[in-house]
């Protein structure tokens, strides 16, 4: 799978960690930095990683951060991204059957290595559900979609 990895200078040995871990298994990783541990600001990251996505550039984008907080925001700004912040392999898991998230997000200062790979393990190898879940992934992307079946349904 082509996958994007993105963090803030919090992130930046544990991201190396992920992206040869994520290589070692067979996939094209694409480091969009940063290289150093000097301090970046995080929205920088995430709006590459999140572009990089909604672009077809790569199917999959994990971002990283202290927390994954900020980063994920960032990522989830975009219209077409759907961002998870998980710490363990469950919730990743059910990000992709539930929420077909196309990206990952996982705080570098709170979630060990190991953790995280399990997490992004899990990721990748989870299939959208559909079914019940299509038309909610939908509507997350179309909020006109929300507010017209809501009062629908309230009506
Ligand atoms: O966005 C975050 C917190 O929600 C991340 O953890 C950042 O990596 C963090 O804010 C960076 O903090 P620093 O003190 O500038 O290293």
């Amino acid at each position: 799978m082509r996958i994007a990895i993105a963090s803030d200078h919090a992130a930046v040995d544990f991201k190396a960690e992920l992206r040869e871990h994520l290589r070692s298994l067979g996939h094209k990783v694409t480091d969009l930095g940063p290289d150093t541990a000097d301090r970046v600001d995080y929205p920088d990251f995430g709006y590459k990683l999140a572009q990089a996505v909604a672009d077809g550039a790569v199917e999959r984008g994990v971002a990283l951060c202290g927390s994954g907080i900020g980063i994920s925001i960032a990522v989830n700004r975009h219209p077409k991204l759907r961002c998870a912040l998980v710490a363990e392999p469950l919730s990743a898991a059910l990000a992709r059957e539930h929420n077909d998230a196309n990206a990952i997000a996982l705080g570098a200062r709170l979630t060990g290595v190991d953790m995280a790979k399990a997490c992004l393990d899990a990721f990748l190898t989870t299939e959208f559900g559909g079914g019940r879940h299509g038309p909610r992934v939908d509507k997350l992307s179309n909020p006109q979609i929300t507010d017209q079946t809501t009062q629908e349904s309230a009506a």
